[in-house]
C-alpha cells in the first residue's frame, strides 16, 4: 500500500524548473531511493513532500495527509534528518534527544533509541566531539524520535568513510525492519543498489525510471565479461562457436569472454565438458552505473 504519493509535481524558482512534473509512489514498509546528480531536484521534491516548500501545481499525499495544509499533524508521522549544522555544537547527545523528544506528545524511548544506535556511551558527549558516523546515527536518532512512519534521510553519508557509510547502511535496514518507511535521497550509485527496494531515477527536474535497483540494471541488455585463466590447453574456437559468445581474447595466460545471456553458465559447461579447470574466474556484469548512462546520457558523477 502507498504511503507517499506524489502526482505531477512542478516547482519552479524564479524562472528555473527544478522539479518538472515528477510522479511516484512508495509503499509502506519500503526504502525507497531517490538517485539523480547534483541539482536533480532531489532535495527540492523531498521538501515538498516534508511540507517545507509549496508545489507550483501536482499533489502529494503522505499517509493521507496534504503537507501543506496538515502540517502539525504530518510532523508526527514524517520524521526528518536535521542537516549536521543545525545542531549547536556543544549541546550534549543525551540533552539534544531529550529536547526534540518534548516537541511530541508521544515521543520513543530517546535512551533506547540511542542504545539501538550504538550511541549509548555518547550521551553525555558534546556534539562537536563526535566523529563524522556518530553525528549522521544522532541525525538518524533525532528523526527517529517522534516514533515516525516514514523517515526522510537526505544524503545521508555524504563525508563519511567506507566503513561508517556501511555501517550507516545496516543501521538503515535496521530502521526500515522496525517498521519505518524510509525515503533515502542519495546520489552514491552503490548506496541505491545495495539499500533501496525500490528507486526513482532523476535528472534534471525529470524523473526517469522507479524500479527496483535490479529492474533498473535489467533494462540495459548488458553485455557481459567472463575471465578465467586455463589450467590445461584451452581451444578458444570452441568458446568461440557457443551461440552466447560475442567474442573471445586471450590476455598473456587470461581469456577473455564476451557475450549475453547466460554466459556464466556456458562457458562453466563447456569446460567441464573438456575437463579444463578455470582458475581466478570472474564475472562482470553491467550494474546501476550503466543503467543510469542508459537512462540519462550521462554519468552520474559528470
Ligand atoms: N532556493 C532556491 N532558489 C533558487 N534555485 C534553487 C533553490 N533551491 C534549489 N534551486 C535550484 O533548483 C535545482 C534543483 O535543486 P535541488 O537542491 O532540489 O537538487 P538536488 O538534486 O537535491 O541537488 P543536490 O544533490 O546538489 O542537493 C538546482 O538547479 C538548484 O540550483
Amino acid at each position: 500500500m502507498a504511503i507517499i504519493e506524489v502526482v505531477d509535481l512542478v516547482k519552479t524558482y524564479d524562472r528555473k524548473v527544478a522539479v518538472d512534473g515528477v510522479s511516484f509512489s512508495v509503499d509502506e514498509g519500503e526504502i525507497f531511493g531517490i538517485l539523480g546528480p547534483n541539482g536533480a531536484g532531489k532535495t527540492t521534491t523531498v521538501e515538498c513532500i516534508e511540507g517545507l516548500r509549496a508545489a507550483d501545481s501536482g499533489s502529494i499525499r503522505v499517509d493521507g495527509l496534504d503537507p501543506r495544509r496538515d502540517r502539525a499533524e504530518l510532523r508526527t508521522r514524517l520524521g526528518v534528518q536535521l542537516q549536521q549544522s543545525e545542531l549547536p555544537e556543544r549541546i550534549r547527545v543525551g540533552e539534544a534527544l531529550e529536547l526534540y523528544a518534548s516537541f511530541y506528545r508521544d515521543a520513543a524511548d530517546w535512551r533506547e533509541l540511542l542504545e539501538r544506535l550504538g550511541l549509548a556511551d555518547e550521551v553525555g558527549t558534546e556534539y562537536r566531539k563526535l566523529s563524522g558516523g556518530q553525528k549522521q546515527r544522532v541525525s538518524i536518532a533525532l528523526a527517529l524520535v517522534g516514533k515516525p512512519k516514514v523517515a526522510v534521510l537526505d544524503e545521508l553519508t555524504t563525508g563519511l568513510d567506507p566503513q561508517a557509510r556501511r555501517d550507516t547502511w545496516t543501521l538503515v535496514e535496521q530502521v526500515r525492519d522496525s517498521g519505518v518507511t524510509v525515503v533515502l535521497v542519495t546520489h552514491f550509485m552503490e548506496e541505491a543498489e545495495r539499500l533501496c527496494d525500490r528507486l526513482a531515477v532523476i535528472d534534471a527536474g525529470r524523473l526517469v525510471a522507479v524500479d527496483s535497483p535490479a529492474g533498473l540494471v535489467a533494462r540495459v541488455d548488458g553485455e557481459q565479461t567472463v575471465r578465467f585463466r586455463p589450467t590445461s590447453p584451452l581451444d578458444t574456437a570452441l568458446l568461440a562457436g557457443l551461440p552466447e559468445v560475442d567474442a573471445v581474447e586471450r590476455h598473456g595466460p587470461q581469456v577473455v569472454v564476451t557475450g549475453r545471456g547466460n554466459l556464466l553458465h556456458a562457458v562453466t559447461s563447456l569446460l567441464a565438458r573438456n575437463q579444463i579447470v578455470a582458475a581466478d574466474l570472474r564475472i562482470e556484469q553491467a550494474g546501476l552505473d550503466d543503467a543510469f548512462i542508459r537512462l540519462t546520457g550521462r554519468a552520474l558523477s559528470e
